[in-house]
């Protein structure tokens, strides 16, 4: 990594993004608040300026001066249920034009789905993160899905279904719910295509649950995907990715709940999950999902970050893949910064070597053109 991107005569203008039109808005802040902190750690200080910029939940930007109090305060600016002005959603805050590099910490839609990383790329400015292709396909549950299998990588049985299916004629839903029925059997999971933190996600052990869970995750997203359980209680084994074109692979983590399944209260009350990190794994296990970590990474194009979920079925030796987060959460108690930590790279240091990505990343992309 070259020490010298960023220093006391000219320190990197940092452009902080969170917040965002998306279920994960909340979550957004908490990890901005803590990438804020670890790019003005004391060995950050002269390689980055912070300039925060809050995507409010109705699409409205806001600058610095008002971004900074929501980073301090933790709390959403309240937005009401009119209709945005057209014409305000054109506004970017004057100090946008002085970023050197984009830093999202946006999840879910409109934010990790290439939506924000194609107008930086139409800016010609480095973000941190993916390009379009590995946002977009690293959101889409379905397109994600179908890529892995593309590479080789073992999943669990799933179907598409459409908003329109759920919502269609008397007639189609129950013939629907027979096929799911008779394809995946129960218990099955329900999720929106396009979400995270387990927003809109349900287990569903009968008819009648997947009924309901089906109409749930209709209300959320278009497309809904419905997948297999994988076997039992399966560990739940998460691997960081760090790297452009040669991306490295995280110690394994794991993560431990009394609750049903990993779902939004048990990822963010205090206390409600335990992280274990390392994992306790034999050496090949730990190997195979290093290894998949990367390919699943290397399968989206993905660039900088991402945080890829897998179950492992200890009495059958089983490994599937779950998915990729290229956005993944960013708290300070979060999975992502806490493996690399735990492989020896502290936060300041993982948020720098992630800016230094950016620019690397956008020159060479530059280069193509
Ligand atoms: N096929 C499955 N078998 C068993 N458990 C599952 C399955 N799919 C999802 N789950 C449970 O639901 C949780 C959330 O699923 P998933 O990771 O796909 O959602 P997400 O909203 O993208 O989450 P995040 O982005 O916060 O990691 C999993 O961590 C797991 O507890
Ligand atoms: C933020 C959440 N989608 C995660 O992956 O951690
Ligand atoms: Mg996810
Ligand atoms: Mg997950």
């Amino acid at each position: 990594m070259n020490g010298t991107i960023g220093n006391m005569s000219n320190p990197l203008r940092i452009g902080l993004l969170f917040g965002g039109r998306s279920g994960e808005h909340e979550v957004s802040i908490r990890s901005a608040a803590a990438a804020a902190r670890a790019l003005q750690a004391d060995s950050n200080r002269d390689r980055h300026q912070v300039l925060p910029f809050y995507l409010q939940k109705d699409g409205l930007w806001q600058g610095p001066a008002v971004a900074q109090g929501v980073l301090e305060s933790g709390q959403p600016l309240p937005s009401d249920d009119r209709p945005v002005d057209r014409a305000a959603l054109w506004q970017f805050p004057p100090e946008a034009s002085t970023v050197d590099v984009w830093f999202p910490t946006l999840h879910g839609p409109n934010g990790e789905d290439g939506s924000v990383q194609g107008l930086l790329q139409l800016m010609q400015v480095p973000w941190v993160g993916s390009g379009v292709l590995g946002s977009a396909a690293g959101m889409d549950k379905i397109a994600m899905k179908m890529l892995f299998a593309q590479a080789g990588l073992p999943q669990v049985a799933y179907r598409l279904v459409t908003r329109s299916e759920v919502w269609s004629n008397p007639c189609v839903f129950p013939k629907l719910c027979d096929q799911l029925e008779a394809d995946l059997g129960y218990p099955c999971f329900v999720k929106p295509a396009n979400l995270g933190s387990s927003v809109g996600i349900a287990k569903a052990r009968s008819r009648a649950e997947l009924e309901a869970a089906l109409d749930s995750a209709a209300s959320f997203d278009r497309r809904i995907i419905v997948e297999a359980a994988a076997g039992g209680k399966p560990r739940e084994v998460e691997c960081a990715v760090l790297g452009n074109d040669q991306p490295i692979a995280s110690v394994i983590g794991e993560i431990t709940f009394e609750s049903e399944f990993y779902d939004y209260d048990t990822k963010y009350s205090d206390g409600a999950a335990d992280l274990v990190i390392p994992a306790a794994l034999p050496a090949p296990v730990v190997d195979r999902l290093q290894t998949m970590a990367k390919e699943a990474f290397l399968a989206l194009d993905c660039a900088g970050l991402a945080r890829v979920d897998f179950f492992y079925v200890e009495a059958t030796g089983e490994i599937f893949l779950n998915e990729i987060n290229t956005l993944p959460g960013f708290t300070a108690t979060s999975m992502y910064p806490q493996l690399w930590e735990a492989t020896g790279i502290p936060f300041p240091e993982l948020v720098h070597r992630l800016v230094t990505l950016a620019i690397e990343r956008h020159t060479v992309a530059q280069g193509a053109q």
